[in-house]
């Protein structure tokens, strides 16, 4: 029976165990073959190792690639790196210099296997910005431009998976702010799955659907990022710029105020600006620090706008006088997750346990910063 005959939606799964020098890997992990999930961790636990072991340019003592049903590895079979349908980005865009921006895309094109289609090169152009880069030397790009051009041919190569290690790293942070963007916009409309490294968590929680987060060679965890993010069990909630993500739908825009209406899993948001046609998906970095917490709201004495109802699930105290507060957005507390930073006086004056119902309150300035 064939993948398509069964109701799995197609997925990639590796397991990679063996030892480099000092180093131990030892991972099994698996993710949708749609979205892109992050390779998250400290410097040194493994990451570019997995990525290399997924392009067939390194052999572990043991391992096993199964992507979209097609064995890339097992204790018999090891599909070379030039057999494999995969676009391999790095942290340097390495482009022929000798070549024009159009023609580096095309040479990507050129490798197009007739099995699966991708988007074609006006898209891609159009996607990544790349019109007005189209006869230029890759010698007159910036650092950033490049890397664009680079994930452009990479996904003209329509491959099954798209590797990317730590694409952003060699970036500033202003030349990172630019790109991001076209990333997104990537995100929302690339049917190919990507995995990509970074150590930049902001960039994970901008892009990734899913983290696999690593430690020394392990993986520790690997969930959806608005699940993991908010996992107490994880350290991800108890560092001091812990950050929850929503993800929600525009379903209304008021011209009139500026303000947009996101439909969250558990509640509706006003966000200041427009957050584009209705119909479309959003995602929201809500930091632990930007939220507060209430028992009630009293009718019209806040200036702030968003006090989604929110079941309190766990909690953990932050140093000495603060909290680390677990939430479930919604009456029935079983909505997106969200956290909140709050002292431990306010946590004992309210009175708050874990299970209680309360209002988030969230401020706006917060909700518009990335929108
Ligand atoms: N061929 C090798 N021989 C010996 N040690 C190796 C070899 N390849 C990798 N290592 C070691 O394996 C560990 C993991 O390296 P890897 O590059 O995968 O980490 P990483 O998580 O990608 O790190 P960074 O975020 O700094 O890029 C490191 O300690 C590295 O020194």
């Amino acid at each position: 029976m064939s993948l398509s005959d069964t109701d799995t939606p197609p997925e990639i799964e590796a397991r990679f165990r063996g030892r480099r020098g000092a180093f131990d890997l030892d991972v099994a992990f698996s993710f949708p073959a749609r979205g892109m999930t992050a390779l998250f961790g400290p410097s040194g636990c493994g990451k570019t190792t997995i990525l290399r072991c997924m392009a067939g340019l390194e052999r572990m003592e043991e391992g096993r690639l199964v992507v979209n049903g097609a064995l890339w590895q097992d204790d018999k079979t090891f599909v070379p790196t030039h057999k494999r349908p995969i676009g391999y980005v790095f942290q340097e865009a390495s482009l022929f210099a000798h070549l024009s921006v159009r023609e580096n895309l095309l040479f990507g094109k050129r490798r197009t296997r007739a099995t699966r289609a991708g988007l074609d090169l006006d898209e891609v152009v159009r996607l990544l910005g790349l019109t007005d880069l189209m006869g230029r030397s890759p010698l007159r790009l910036s650092g950033g431009e490049r890397q664009r051009v680079a994930i452009g041919r990479a996904i003209l190569a329509t491959p099954e998976i798209l590797l990317m290690d730590e694409p952003l790293a060699a970036l500033d942070r202003f030349a990172k702010n630019e790109i991001l963007p076209y990333l997104e916009r990537l995100h929302e409309e690339l049917a190919i799955p990507v995995l990509f490294v970074t150590h930049d968590l902001l960039e994970a929680e901008r892009l990734a659907d899913r983290m696999v987060l690593m430690d020394k060679g392990l993986v520790r965890a690997n969930e959806p990022i608005d699940e993991l993010l908010a996992d107490p069990s994880l350290p991800l909630a108890r560092m001091p710029e812990a950050t929850a993500v929503l993800t929600g739908k525009v379903t209304d825009i008021d011209e009139v105020y500026g303000l947009s209406t996101l439909m969250v899993s558990g509640a509706e948001f006003l966000i200041p600006g427009n957050l584009g046609p209705v119909g479309s998906v959003r995602r929201l970095r809500v930091a632990a620090s930007d939220v507060g917490l209430t028992r009630s709201r009293a009718s019209g004495g806040s200036s702030i706008l968003n006090g989604p109802v929110a079941r309190i699930t766990d909690v953990q105290p932050m140093g000495d006088f603060q909290m680390t507060v677990f939430l479930k957005i919604g009456p029935g507390g079983r909505g997106a997750p969200l956290l909140a930073r709050i002292t431990r006086k306010s946590w004992d004056t309210l009175g708050l346990e874990v299970g209680d119902l309360v209002h988030a309150l969230i401020k706006s300035a917060a909700l518009a910063k990335d929108v």
